[in-house]
């Protein structure tokens, strides 16, 4: 069985990869960065470091790579003959490689279906990879791929940090992973992928992911970085961002119930171990890293934005800490992160309501734009 993944960064290879090799694909990883994909086509093998209680090695092998810009042919005749094709690039990449997916699933010469799963932090990802790839084949090439390609949407769930190691391969992850994914695209059989959860309808997975865990890490990445803490556990640790946090859950944890019936004691469950997984000792995430993009954060359907409207829409009060956790994202004003340099100047030169109508989609009479000016008082 051949993958071909795309994004060799954290996620593609502490979870996704790694998790790919030990269902017995050989992996064929893309990316840009000629370092890492010059020491995975000399080794074919790498570590993963699993740091819990106790830390476990485990060692990935059967897996290779390209590069993204400078191996196109050879890229393209792998996806021509890929059972399976993943990608952990970030939202924003998708569209950039997808006209190399494109050129790969023309040249499909055999009948044996691909599937391909975006393995991104986003609502319907799959389909998102999909409407780009269609944008670069004609009608008659889509029909034909009809019934040779299928795009599933998947949640994916383990926290993955930026790190350096003298080996630029050794990735450490945490225990914990979770990756569901939605089987009603399926053409066939389901990919063979030990581990994986295959469910007919991902909305309620992939909601209850992004609005816990999601939300939950952005609040702490912005009121940590308001508080100058650099890691996520140093920032959980502060009591007062910690209640926030967790009040925070509790409003996006009542919509989640509301909406898709979870139970309320086993939500109540899924929360506390996540705000465990957040104070993980083991593991120095910083706080840049998870506050990373904060315009696509500011989403309409991204993790604080949603959740508070649905709020709203559900039980007719504005949620205030889910609000307070905007206003933290409105003051991160890193330099280093291009999209925080970009809101700021927004910010200047149209207000908050300017750049929450821009970005979130929020028009200024809505009430949870009150909330939010009020709340950046607080922070
Ligand atoms: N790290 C986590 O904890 C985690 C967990 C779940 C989901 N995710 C999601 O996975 C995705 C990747 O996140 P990450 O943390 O691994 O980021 P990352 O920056 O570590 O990895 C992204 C990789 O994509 C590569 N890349 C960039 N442009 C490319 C291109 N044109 N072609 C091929 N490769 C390219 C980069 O070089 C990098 O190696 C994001 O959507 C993120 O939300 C991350
Ligand atoms: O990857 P992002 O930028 O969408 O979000 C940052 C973190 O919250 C995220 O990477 C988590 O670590 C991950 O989603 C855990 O499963």
């Amino acid at each position: 069985m051949l993958a071909v993944h795309f994004g060799a960064g954290n996620i593609g290879r502490g979870f996704i990869g790694s998790l790919l090799s030990q269902s017995g694909y050989d992996v064929v990883f893309v990316d840009v960065n000629e370092k890492v994909v010059q020491a995975l086509q000399q080794r074919g093998t790498y570590d993963v470091i699993i740091a819990g209680e106790t830390t476990e090695k485990q060692i990935v092998s059967n897996v290779s790579a390209l590069h993204s810009h400078h191996q196109q042919s050879e890229i393209i005749d792998h996806i021509a003959r890929a059972d399976l094709v993943t990608t952990a690039v970030g939202p924003n990449v998708l569209p950039l490689i997808s006209q190399t997916i494109a050129e790969g699933l023309k040249k499909r010469l055999t009948d044996h279906p691909v599937h391909i799963i975006a393995c991104e932090n986003m609502i319907g990802g799959s389909e998102h990879l999909k409407k780009y790839v269609w944008e670069h084949l004609s009608e008659q090439e889509q029909a034909s791929l009809k019934d040779k390609c299928a795009f599933l949407n998947c949640a994916v769930d383990r926290i993955v940090p930026n790190q350096s190691h003298d080996d630029p391969l050794t990735v450490v992850v945490e225990p914990f992973f979770e990756w569901v994914i939605e089987t009603k695209q399926v053409i066939g059989h389901v990919p063979h992928i030990i581990g994986a959860h295959f469910v007919d309808d991902l909305q309620p997975y992939i909601e209850r992911k992004l609005f816990t865990v999601n939300t939950g890490h952005a609040i702490v990445s912005y009121l940590g970085y308001r508080k100058k803490y650099e890691t996520i556990h140093q920032a959980m640790a502060d009591r007062d961002i910690f209640a926030d946090v967790t009040n925070a859950l509790r409003e996006s944890g009542r919509v989640l119930v509301h909406q898709y019936g979870w139970d309320e004691a086993e939500h109540q469950a899924y929360i506390d171990k996540i705000v465990q997984r957040f104070m993980n000792p083991s593991m120095t995430d910083e706080v840049t890293r998870v506050a990373r993009s904060p315009i696509r954060k500011l989403g309409p359907n991204d993790r604080l934005i949603r959740p508070a409207m649905k709020y709203y829409e559900c039980f007719g009060e504005v949620p205030t800490s889910l609000a307070k956790g905007i206003a933290a994202l409105l003051l991160f004003d890193y330099e280093g992160d291009p999209e925080a340099v970009q809101l700021q100047q927004t910010i200047k030169e149209s207000g908050i309501e300017g750049a929450l109508e821009k970005y979130a989609q929020l028009s200024s009479d809505h009430p949870l734009v009150a909330e939010i000016k009020k709340q950046m008082f607080h922070i």
